[in-house]
């Protein structure tokens, strides 16, 4: 493979009206995307195409003035090897990183969406991406990669487009989310909808329901590590030592999860949020398909499942490598155990690195399972 100059890139494609899986019609969809590495190759041979997560962005490879979200895996000479490889990560539409969402200008009305803005399926967002990569003339790619909803957008990659990729990496994901995962995102959902500041999702320009987000953030962030890290990390010390007759004294799992709230709501809309919610909530691979989809699948698979993972519980992913490997599909399953829990496929690249790096690059490793 020809190394030429490294590319860094952020720009925002237009892909015109698309009608939603809902029927509504999306005027004048604009895609926010990043691309690093190298040029991309006419037969995207080099081409790796990353699918984030609920509240990830374009923004998966960066450098020092700026990380990126994924860069302990993907960079120069890392697990995806940017010296090799064209990795180009697309915001979602329904988001709010440049990509159209409820925050975007309506160009109908000259007023953002707020309310207005149209439900947008995960199959949705696999079409405008798609739509995306044929504006960059990107008919095909080596993989596509991507963990929790990121991944669910993955396994629709798959199934919508079987000829576009070669290789596919669900990580941290499932065919749809068990009614606990639909359980905790609807508690994140009624702080914000309870939030006086949400208006009904009309509250451009101002902050919004920035106290429900940060709750909503709050419950996500203990569904997204394990009682095992909170018990090593804080165990039952003190941030505050205050009057416990008062009740001011604080402890350090709270103010953590206080600070991880208060965090997220300076880089994320609640509107965006609450879509997000939805289109992950409402998401089944086999919704409105008459045949089996893992059926049309025919690109290899490397399913990654974390052993402590609270939101996607491994069943899913074993369920869903034993359907693969039930239809006779070229896949396989690494499961890893980390007390990261679900942010496991955003922080810890011990085992899932070097096995992502042989999967992409053809070095194929024994089977973790069978
Ligand atoms: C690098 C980026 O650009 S990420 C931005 C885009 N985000 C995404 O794509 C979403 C995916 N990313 C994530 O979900 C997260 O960023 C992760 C999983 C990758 C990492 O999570 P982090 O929050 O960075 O790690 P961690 O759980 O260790 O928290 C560290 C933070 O908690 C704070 N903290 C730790 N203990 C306490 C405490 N007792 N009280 C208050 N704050 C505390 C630290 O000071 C640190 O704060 P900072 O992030 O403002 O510097
Ligand atoms: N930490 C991830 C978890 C969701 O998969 C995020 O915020 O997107």
């Amino acid at each position: 493979m020809p190394v030429t100059a490294r590319i860094f890139e952020r720009k925002t494609v237009s892909v015109g009206s698309i009608r939603l899986e809902g029927g509504e019609v999306l005027p004048e969809v604009n895609v926010a995307l990043e691309s690093a590495g190298q040029a991309p190759e006419s037969d995207g041979s080099n081409v790796v195409v990353v699918c984030h997560a609920l509240t990830g962005d374009a923004h998966a490879v960066g450098d020092e003035a700026s990380p990126g979200w994924w860069d302990g895996l993907i960079g120069p000479d890392r697990f995806i090897d940017t010296d090799q490889y064209h990795v180009i990560t697309m915001n979602v539409p329904g988001g709010c990183d440049g990509s159209t969402g409820p925050s975007s200008v309506n160009p109908k009305t000259g007023k953002p969406y707020g309310s207005s803005f149209p439900f947008v399926s995960i199959r949705d967002m696999v079409r405008v991406q798609k739509r995306c990569l044929e504006v960059l003339g990107i008919e095909r790619a080596e993989m596509v990669i991507g963990g929790s909803m990121g991944g669910m957008m993955v396994l629709e990659w798959g199934v919508m487009y079987p000829a576009f990729a070669r290789k596919l990496v669900p990580i941290a994901t499932a065919f749809s989310l068990t009614p606990t995962a639909i359980a905790y995102n609807d508690i994140g959902r009624q702080a914000i909808l309870s939030d006086p500041g949400y208006k009904n999702g009309d509250y451009y320009p101002g902050p919004g329901p920035v106290k429900g987000l940060a709750v909503a953030r709050m419950l996500a962030m203990v569904t997204y590590r394990t009682p095992q890290l909170f018990e090593k990390r804080f165990s039952r010390g003190l941030q505050v030592e205050g009057d416990v007759a008062q009740m001011n004294s604080l402890f350090q799992v709270e103010s953590y999860l206080r600070h991880q709230g208060n965090k997220l709501v300076k880089r994320f809309d609640a509107n965006s949020y609450l879509h997000l919610l939805k289109a992950m909530d409402t998401h089944d691979l086999a919704r409105d398909r008459e045949e089996m989809p893992l059926s049309r699948i025919t690109a290899e698979v490397l399913v990654i499942g974390i052993q402590e993972d609270q939101l996607f519980p491994i069943e899913q992913q074993r369920e869903l490598y034993k359907q693969l490997k039930g239809l006779d599909k070229n896949c396989d399953l690494l499961e890893i155990s980390s007390e990261y829990g679900h942010d496991a496929f955003l922080v810890d690249f011990r085992e899932m690195g070097p096995r992502i790096k042989n999967f992409l690059t053809g070095t194929r490793s024994r089977s973790t399972v069978g």
